[in-house]
């Protein structure tokens, strides 16, 4: 690939607003055929709008989009999918109960019109073409997260993509997964078609051929990758230094064990979600938790929040059992909670940051003045979170829903650790985050550990949890497969005891 390889994709002074935030703001980039073009940006930086806007979810409101020289208006994803682009979203949209191919066929529009025999062949091809494992006669409910997402690439490349936007495809997969998905990517790309990747991993980002670099909502530049290092890349992001961990902390109490679990089990839909798992943590204790989506993490925490009863075990803090707590009885024990779900269980879309900083515990007196809510006091706690955050936000009385997704977490994060006195359950805090606000989160989660914090964290990132963790807890179907010492433990062995692979981990 050189400068006379010609564009797939050429975006030429793309402006998209949402009434008066301009998230994309004369946009101009090219594609080039068989390529991997990264696409680099802070939390809010309008990365998520601008593949919107080339996969037809979203119409610019100025500029133009040409696929190999050709202008096209891009409506809806159909008119994207008959441009020859394809996406892959970061939560799949599989129906269980179909197999592979089924969802094949109703994902491309050949429906019940299908020709099964030559669609199986199809697939055949392209799964060997590429060297992805997949087999068309399994049920989607029975695959594993990797397997779903080598079901959406099968998908886009089955209607003839030859421009894959992949949405930060890692967040879900073990080490393992993620390095076969990259020997997939560089055979798509040796074959001619584009790969552009959304990514805030910077290992990924250096795999790359180019990186196009948005800040609040303007291109810096495209690079080449060979050309950069991973700094200056940070640097083009920023526009300076990463925010530091600026918060002054309140009282904070404890010493020795703060957290105790015996035998948790719990079965969802008659299926087992947890099986007998036991685990201690002490306070100024970081208890990391590996494991694939889905293997148990989100169970726990739910259990730990009071959220979901489990069928047996139990569960104490600082000795005394817990039973159903409210959010704001949480608050009292000094317990913070940060969902792997943001918007589903962690902040109410339609109402502001203000409101949402205060949420469960709205009913404090700090947050009252006389019988109704004290919009001053609201308004000066979201301004302080939002500086201390680096929230990209109009100001307090944004609503969260309009949100990027990595801002969204932020909200949740600086509500939750100032309730942290004691206890702090943290399932997947980095997801999403770019560099600068990850590098805060590690910071914030080492501070609060020194003042005391007892902290459970999941994470599927293992560097979070080679960076942070004292002990590693290792889930795989909802069973605790080991907790090792940190220090001991190599990326290795954590990564097959994730994929239940005891004896290579014991060997590695
Ligand atoms: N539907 C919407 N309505 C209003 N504002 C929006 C909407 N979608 C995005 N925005 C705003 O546009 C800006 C860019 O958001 P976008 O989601 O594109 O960022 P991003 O770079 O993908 O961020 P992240 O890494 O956090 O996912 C943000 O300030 C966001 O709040």
């Amino acid at each position: 690939m050189d400068t006379t390889t010609p564009a797939r994709l050429s975006v030429r002074h793309l402006t998209k607003s949402f009434g008066q935030m301009v998230a994309n703001q004369d946009i101009s980039l090219d594609i080039l055929a068989g390529e991997l073009h990264c696409l680099l940006g802070e939390n809010g930086a309008g990365k998520s709008t601008l593949s919107s806007c080339l996969y037809g979810l979203y119409q610019p409101d100025e500029g133009e989009i040409r696929i190999d020289g050709a202008p096209v208006d891009l409506n809806s994803p159909g008119d994207a999918i008959r441009a020859g682009i394809g996406m892959v979203h970061q939560h799949f949209v599989l129906v269980p109960t179909f197999t592979v191919l089924e969802n094949i066929a109703v994902g491309t529009g050949s429906g019940l019109s299908l020709d099964r025999r030559s669609a199986l062949r199809r697939i055949a091809v392209i799964c060997e073409e590429y060297d992805i494992p997949l087999a068309p006669d399994r049920l989607a409910g029975d695959l594993s997260v990797g397997e779903q997402q080598w079901v959406e690439i099968v998908k886009a490349l089955y209607t003839g993509a030859r421009l894959l936007i992949l949405d930060e495809p890692t967040a879900v997969l073990t080490p393992d997964e993620s390095r076969k998905l990259f020997a997939v990517i560089r055979r798509l790309i040796d074959d001619g078609i584009s790969v552009m990747l959304i990514s805030h991993k910077m290992t990924e980002v250096m795999q790359s051929d180019r990186v196009s670099v948005l800040r609040k909502g303007r291109l810096v530049a495209t690079v080449k990758t060979a050309e950069v290092t991973r700094d200056k890349l940070t640097a083009m992001m920023i526009g300076g230094q990463p925010p530091s961990a600026a918060r002054a902390q309140r009282d904070t109490v404890g010493s020795g064990q703060v957290l105790s679990v015996r035998d948790l089990t719990l079965s969802r839909d008659g299926r087992p979600a947890l099986g007998e798992v036991s685990f201690d943590l002490a306070a100024g204790e970081i208890l990391g938790i590996a494991g694939v989506s889905g293997n148990g993490q989100d169970d726990i925490f739910e259990c730990l929040a009071g959220l979901t009863t489990p069928d047996s075990g139990s569960i104490a803090i600082e000795g005394k059992a817990l039973l159903h707590a409210s959010p704001a009885e949480m608050a009292g024990r000094g317990v913070g909670y940060v969902p792997s779900d943001r918007f589903r269980d962690g902040l109410v879309s339609d109402l502001t940051i203000a409101e949402n900083l205060t949420l469960g515990q709205q009913w404090s007196s700090r947050w009252r003045k006389g019988p109704l809510l004290d919009r001053t006091a609201l308004d000066t706690n979201a301004e302080t979170a939002i500086a201390d955050y680096a929230i990209a936000a109009p100001g307090p009385s944004a609503r969260c829903g309009k949100l990027s997704g990595g801002n969204a977490q932020k909200v949740i994060l600086a509500r939750e650790f100032a309730k942290a006195r004691r206890i702090l359950l943290c399932n997947q805090p980095t997801r999403g985050l770019d560099v600068g606000a990850v590098g805060f989160v590690h910071r914030e989660l080492q501070r609060k550990r020194d003042e005391g914090c007892a902290i459970l964290l999941a994470s599927e990132e293992l560097d979070d949890l080679f960076q942070l963790a004292d002990r590693i807890m290792v889930m795989f179907r909802g069973r605790v497969m080991a907790t090792l010492d940190t220090q001991a433990a190599t990326y290795e062995q954590v990564g097959h005891l994730m994929a239940g692979q005891e004896k290579q981990a014991a060997a590695a």
